[in-house]
């Protein structure tokens, strides 16, 4: 599977089609909210029978019970990948690996990441708007431990934090890190962001890219130097 995640930020099947075409080979893709609130969770299927690999990010944040129902329907869907905010604590947690061991039957269940601080989030906001005093790393660190212990198989973070993670919490836990932009593209809305090359010293297990590979003058191009980058 390859080491690029393509966020399919969409807001039609059709975009989405279309924008699959030009990939011959599976690609790992991630449908989130825009897709998934816009064509309803039909799409998934849509992009299972095109042969690609699915991240859904729809990051659950409720009480454990209702963590666990909503893992239980999504694990039927045979993703590859879903996830939680880890700000919902260690037992909601739990609840969603239960949630997606039952919904999995037997089978095999997706992975279940949590996210740590979203990679838009900067060290000030961090500390003045969320009230959450120390540093980012230290935190990401705090909600990554209790990733762990929950049972979940790794975390979303920042290019930043993958290192110590790893140091942390061990080679076979998950990081799976957005907020990647090449040198030339415009930042945006994100704060904690990392160039592909970055993200390939630092270790990440995976790299999530959206606008710099959909809004690229030739994404497929775009797609294949960051994988290389990556598998490098
Ligand atoms: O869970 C995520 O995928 C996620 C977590 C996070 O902390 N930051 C973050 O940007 N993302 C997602 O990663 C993608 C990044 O998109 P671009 O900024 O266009 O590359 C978006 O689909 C976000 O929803």
């Amino acid at each position: 599977m390859s080491k690029t995640i393509v966020a399919l930020d969409f807001s039609s099947k059709e975009e989405v089609v279309d924008f699959l075409k030009q990939f011959t080979e599976p690609v790992y893709v991630k449908i989130g909210m825009e897709l998934t609130y816009a064509c309803g969770l039909e799409i998934v299927e849509t992009v299972k029978k095109m042969g690609h690999h699915i991240f859904l990010d729809l990051k659950l944040h409720d009480i454990p019970n209702t963590v666990k129902g909503g893992m239980k329907n999504l694990a039927r869907l045979g993703v590859d990948m879903t996830n939680v905010h880890c700000g919902g604590g260690i037992a909601m947690m739990k609840a969603a690996v239960e949630g997606l061991k039952e919904g999995a039957q037997g089978g095999e269940r997706p992975l279940c990441i949590g996210v740590t601080q979203l990679t838009s989030t900067s060290q000030e906001a961090m500390n003045e708007e969320l009230g959450i005093e120390g540093s980012v790393i230290d935190c990401v660190l705090h909600y990554a431990q209790n990733a762990k212990a929950a049972g979940l198989d790794g975390v979303v973070c920042s290019v930043h934090e993958a290192k110590k993670i790893h140091e942390v919490c061990g080679d076979d836990f998950l990081t799976v890190t957005p907020g990647i932009r090449l040198a030339s593209d415009s930042v945006d809305d994100q704060k904690r962001v990392a160039t592909p090359q970055l993200a390939k010293e630092e270790g990440c297990d995976y790299i999530v890219v959206g606008r710099s590979i959909t809004k690229a003058n030739d994404p497929k191009a775009t797609y294949e130097q960051i994988e290389a980058i990556m598998e490098g």
